[in-house]
């Protein structure tokens, strides 16, 4: 089981604040992985870098090579829609995408990129239990931060997206490919249609608070009391 951010100094952190004894397994690339225990119960956190290929190659490796069987990242996202607030927590139940990895896993068919159906539900019924903002949809996980076509985001919005991010497709698809099971739970750090951003300690804050639902989903499935 291992959680994972973007920011490998977002694992790292989660890693001293919320692990017990938490132990260093690697740096390459300053890529930080961390492995320790949550109440009582192995739990590992990794950072997985910015974009599909770069998750990709740490998720893969992950689950042929380490034997991990459950994923998920804990992410920021950018909301598109006026309706989606800062600081909400999304559940990533599916993800769209313009990388054409999943095609090519697929005959260059379209492949639903879901999420694991139990994980999204303990991810849900958490959040609800520890009264956060939480929102339950799809998300669009882009090639690009800056965009070059400028009408995406309405088109995503008109199509039911509630987000846009860098991951959450193809972690979904690896997901698929080497059978483990994957879920994305994305802090809305943007709010992308009123300009709105997370200070700092904003961030800190809320980035906190959707860990601690990803880290309540990890616990149910590892058996770990409270
Ligand atoms: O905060 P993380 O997990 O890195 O996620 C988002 O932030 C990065 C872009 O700033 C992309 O990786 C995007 O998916
Ligand atoms: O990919 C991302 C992540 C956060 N905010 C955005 O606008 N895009």
């Amino acid at each position: 089981m291992v959680l994972m951010p973007g920011d490998p100094l977002r694992a790292r952190y989660i890693a001293e604040r919320f692990l017990e004894s938490p132990r260093e397994v690697t740096a390459v690339r300053n890529m930080y992985g961390f492995t320790g225990t949550f109440r009582g119960k192995r739990l590992s956190v990794m950072g997985h870098g910015m974009g599909i290929p770069s998750l990709s190659i740490y998720a893969t490796e992950l689950v042929t090579e380490y034997g991990a069987r459950v994923l998920i990242r804990v992410g920021s996202c950018g909301a598109i829609r006026k309706d989606v607030p800062m600081r909400s927590v999304i559940v990533a139940t599916g993800a769209g995408t313009d990388s054409k990895v999943n095609r090519m896993r697929m005959l260059d068919h379209d492949f639903p990129a879901v999420a694991d159906f139990t994980l999204a539900r303990r991810a849900v019924e958490a959040a609800e239990r520890m009264g956060r903002t939480v929102r339950v949809g799809s998300v669009f996980s882009t090639d690009f931060f800056y965009h070059p076509q400028k009408n995406l985001l309405d088109v995503l919005e008109r199509m039911g997206m509630l987000a846009v991010e860098m991951e959450v497709a193809g972690l979904y698809g690896v997901a698929a490919e080497f059978g483990a099971r994957a879920l994305a739970l994305l802090t809305v750090s943007d709010q992308i249609r009123l300009g709105e951003h997370l200070s700092p300690s904003e961030r800190q804050t809320s980035f906190d608070e959707m860990i601690e639902v990803a880290l309540e989903v990890a616990a149910s499935e590892l058996g770990a009391t409270p």
